[in-house]
């Protein structure tokens, strides 16, 4: 919690304002029950009306002054916690944003967008809560408790009694309470991770008709954290009218001990109504003040969340890096590049080496699972290999900075994304100042041109969340055709080309050829007919390079290749 009191340093000044008005607050609030008592004393018993009026006019200008400088002091204590809650979503928006693809697994997209909504907001609450119930708390009980001792001792003694009395009692609950709150915020989690599921893969559990399976799926997880929130609420539906007969049974206390001093003649009647006053001021701010403790666990479960995705280390900084003995003046180089994915027992990749020149083609196939992506995804520096070097123009990708690194790949993903806004949006994510003419050639390329002139706004026709209203073929041209708009140094097509036809498949590429003649490009395949014409074509098999050479060398003297090819092509196209 405390690291997060650095989001509060912007607005130092009105904090300071805030805690003012709130101390004016508590003072207003103090003086009107010693004007009661004036007014009962000096006023009605003595008849003198005089003395009524003019104290309960001063009376009524005091909480009038007192309810103008409440508002002022709600409505600063409102700005600073929007203001902080919206600088802490930018700091972990910031911050997710350098996350390694690790970190992403490791804390999970429904987990994130807990902490940046949920999360915040409860530190939020807890800003409010502590500023307007715990701040005032211990100065409203001490001079309250004063007021009550210059008035009378005895009944000063009484509250006391009960303030101890119900902080054990608040205590004693909120130690059964916290726990529950611990597990409500991951059963949160649990929530958005569930409801996620069940929205993105819509369409499967529609296909397998399995939403009545989803709903129960869900509603169990709904049931989970109603059945815990509904334990806590039980604790708090005991606690308060508990207090509230602790608070009524002081009052009669004060009333039965007071009224006996009076008819003494000990006391005076406007007195045993200040001194209640008093008493339900204190042991009303001394509730809110001790329940408050029972929150603040929670949000300190939430700031701690929140730190934890604040500290979590950037991907690793750029290190010396020994590279091994060799040329390297290819545009890329994998040199005994081996990797396994964080928590694997076993390599994903063993040994790799190939080199990729600029304004040549290098394919990769293999079968499902042989590590063709995780080759995309380690030149890209997703994730740092254990052994060997991955070398762009002769330098190991852990020198470049991310920016630059990435600045020079033009990747096209195996699963195309498109993110919503238009057409023309997503063609910018590509290059962000391109001009419509870069935009039409990039599409021409990729062959979705005709599509987009036909439909009514062109380049600036809407695309919806994760471009749910193209089809997959048109998600993967205009993946393409973003990734053609950058003009950069090294392609990564990661099997790029599955959703399209034979015939479009094979314009593509003769388009292709023109637009990435400067390049170094990598074209990770399933179909062996994308690949024909690659000038070198790397076959993997189980993390290993089992071939390497042309379709036609490969054909020759690689088994697992010409396996492949057996099983994608007729006799006469292998001859
Ligand atoms: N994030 C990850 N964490 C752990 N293991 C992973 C991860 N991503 C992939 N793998 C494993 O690494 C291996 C290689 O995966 P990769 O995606 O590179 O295969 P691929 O050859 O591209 O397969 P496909 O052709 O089916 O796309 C697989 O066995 C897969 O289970």
């Amino acid at each position: 919690m405390k690291k997060l009191l650095y989001f509060l340093r912007p607005y130092k000044n009105k904090l300071l304002l805030m805690i003012g008005l709130l101390f004016i607050q508590v003072m207003g609030t103090l003086y009107i029950p010693t004007l009661t008592a004036d007014i009962v004393n000096n006023g009605i018993v003595t008849g003198d009306l005089d003395h009524v009026w003019k104290t309960g006019g001063f009376m009524l200008l005091t909480a009038v002054v007192t309810a103008v400088f409440s508002v002022l002091g709600t409505y600063t204590s409102t700005y600073i916690s929007t203001g902080m809650g919206c600088d802490i979503r930018g700091a972990l928006f910031r911050r997710a944003q350098e996350f390694s693809i690790n970190d992403f697994n490791r804390f999970g997209a429904a987990s994130l967008i807990t902490r940046s909504t949920n999360d915040v907001t409860q530190i939020q609450v807890a800003f409010s809560i502590i500023v307007e119930m715990l701040l005032p708390a211990p100065f409203m009980t001490i001079a309250g408790l004063i007021l009550a001792f210059s008035k009378n001792r005895l009944l000063a003694f009484t509250i006391l009694g009960f303030m101890i009395a119900i902080i054990v009692f608040v205590v004693m609950m909120g130690k059964k309470v916290i726990p529950i709150f611990d597990s409500l915020q991951v059963l949160l989690d649990k929530i958005n991770r569930t409801v996620r599921e069940s929205i993105i893969g819509v369409r499967v559990i529609r296909a397998f008709n399995r939403t009545g399976y989803e709903k129960m799926r869900t509603d169990k997880t709904f049931q989970e954290y109603a059945a815990t929130a509904i334990k806590a609420n039980k604790i708090f539906a005991v606690m308060i009218p508990f207090v509230m007969v602790l608070m009524n049974v002081c009052t009669l206390v004060i009333i039965w001990v007071g009224g006996s001093q009076v008819a003494r003649g000990g006391m005076e009647i406007g007195d045993i109504m200040a001194i209640i006053e008093y008493a339900m001021l204190t042991l009303m701010y001394l509730l809110m003040g001790v329940a408050v403790f029972i929150f603040i666990p929670r949000a300190q479960i939430c700031a701690n969340r929140i730190t934890e995705v604040l500290e979590n280390r950037p991907e690793p900084a750029a290190s010396i890096v020994q590279i091994s003995e060799g040329e390297a003046d290819a545009a890329v180089e994998f040199r005994n590049v081996t990797f396994r994915y964080a928590g694997a027992e076993e390599v994903v990749l063993q040994d790799i080496n190939f080199t990729v020149e600029k304004g040549k083609t290098t394919a990769v196939i293999g079968s499902t699972g042989s590590g063709k992506s995780t080759i995309a995804c380690l030149l890209m520096r997703f994730y740092d290999i254990e052994n060997g070097n991955i070398l762009i123009d002769g330098k190991d990708v852990r020198e470049y900075p991310q920016e630059g690194l990435r600045d020079k790949i033009g990747y096209v993903p195996q699963k195309a994304f498109l993110f919503s806004g238009t057409i023309a949006d997503n063609l910018r994510h590509g290059k962000k100042d391109a001009t419509e003419k870069e935009m039409y050639h990039a599409v021409k390329t990729a062959q979705i041109d005709d599509f987009i002139t036909n439909l009514e706004k062109g380049l600036e026709s809407p695309v919806s969340q994760a471009g749910s209203n193209f089809s997959g073929g048109q998600k993967q041209r205009l993946s393409i055709a973003r990734a053609l708009i950058r003009k950069p140094e090294i392609f990564i097509f990661d099997d790029s080309f599955s959703a399209l036809d034979f015939k479009t498949d094979a314009r593509l590429r003769k388009a292709l050829k023109q637009d990435v003649s400067e390049s170094a490009v990598i074209i990770v395949a399933q179909r062996i007919s994308t690949i024909l014409d690659a000038d070198q074509i790397i076959v993997l098999d189980e993390g290993k390079i089992v071939g390497k050479g042309t379709h036609k060398e490969l054909l020759e003297n690689c088994p697992v290749y010409q396996q492949i090819a057996r099983s994608q092509m007729s006799e006469e196209e292998l001859a």
